[in-house]
């Protein structure tokens, strides 16, 4: 008999007829995001979960006794307890690899929107405001060609945000993770840094570490301040890996030049957060891996996850700690 297992979110008909080949599957087929207490009385009885998300803790386990595993459709995992996955003996994988560049290219696309502040001039044309004035210098933004980045979290999106700084940028590349990495540094010459180190350097700081107890506020009122004034922030990792008070406050102070960000604190970001009303803040909506290729490549790793662990094979991306 095939095992049962619950897809929580919208997948592509060839995912789904793979999925089919080796499970009975069950899906949320509703508009919104499926509410949490239907998920927890939809998984009362099935053997793998993909999802994305959704918290992944102790309660949703106990409703789902006879689950096996739990597919993160994304690498980040942050919304996975995985002390109560231990516990109860439930695998946890995620999507790493597939998405590394255009995660990448998003990051690329905000430093040059923030630098070359393509969104407030694109307001600015469109707005009808564009008339012929003797003084430039209005226009004028920051070079990003030969300017000094500096990653924390030089992962594999950390690497692939190194390569196209160094080859298609010219950038000088400053890292910092908790241990070096010499394969990287002769890559793309890149120079080991502790943070504070890295942080009055880079002329962009580009956030890149998973969210975790270490990495949460990991950027405070303190690290902004260490930054140059015509600094570029940088953030594609998780909102919460900054304190999001502490970035305003730097914003706000001019303590450092203009920032970039795919995720925030709360999300969707509240209304009335004053990110939004600051012109050298280019906001989108958490979309780093958002091209239709992407996330059809990490449905599948998702779903190929399930099935290794539900055919006895043995996950191809578990998540450890
Ligand atoms: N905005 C978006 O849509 C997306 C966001 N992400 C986010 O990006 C994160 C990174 O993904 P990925 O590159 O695949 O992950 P990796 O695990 O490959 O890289 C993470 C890097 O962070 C470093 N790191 C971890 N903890 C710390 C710490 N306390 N201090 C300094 N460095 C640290 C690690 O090095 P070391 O262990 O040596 O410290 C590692 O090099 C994801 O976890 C996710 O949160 C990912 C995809 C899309
Ligand atoms: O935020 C997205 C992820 O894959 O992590």
């Amino acid at each position: 008999m095939k095992p049962t297992i619950y897809i929580s979110q919208p997948v592509s008909e060839k995912v789904r007829q793979y999925l089919n080949e080796y499970c009975e599957v069950k899906e949320w087929r509703g508009e919104d995001r499926i509410p949490r207490e239907t998920l927890l009385k939809e998984i009362a009885n099935v053997e793998g979960l993909l999802t994305a998300w959704h918290k992944i803790d102790e309660e949703l386990l106990a409703a789902a006794p006879k689950l096996k595993v739990v597919s993160n459709v994304s690498v980040g995992y942050n919304n996975f307890d995985v002390q109560a996955l231990k516990e109860r003996n439930v695998i946890g994988t995620n999507t790493p690899y597939v998405l590394d560049d255009t995660v990448a290219d998003l990051t690329m696309a905000l430093i040059l929107a923030t630098a070359r502040r393509i969104t407030e001039l694109d307001k600015y044309v469109k707005d009808k405001k564009w008339e012929p004035v003797k003084d430039e210098e209005q226009f004028f933004g920051l070079d990003v060609h030969h300017a000094t980045i500096g990653i924390i979290g030089m992962g594999r999106i950390g690497e692939a945000v190194a390569q196209r700084a160094k080859f298609g940028f010219d950038m000088d590349v400053l890292y910092h993770n908790r241990s070096r990495k010499p394969e990287a540094e002769k890559k793309y010459e890149a120079e080991y840094c502790e943070l504070p180190s890295l942080l009055e350097r880079a002329d962009f700081v580009v956030m890149l570490t998973p969210l975790t107890a270490e990495t949460h506020h990991l950027l405070g009122e303190q690290e902004f301040k260490q930054m140059k004034k015509s600094a570029i922030f940088v953030n594609v990792s998780r909102g919460q890996t900054v304190d999001e008070q502490a970035l305003i406050k730097a914003l706000q102070n001019g303590e450092i030049h203009g920032a970039g960000l795919d995720v925030y604190q709360k999300e969707p970001i509240e209304k009335d957060n004053p990110l939004l009303e600051m012109r050298n803040v280019v906001t989108v909506p958490h979309i780093g891996s958002a091209t239709a290729q992407t996330r059809e490549a990490m449905a599948m790793r998702a779903a190929q996850n399930i099935v290794a662990v539900l055919t006895g094979k043995g996950a191809i991306d578990p998540v450890t700690d």
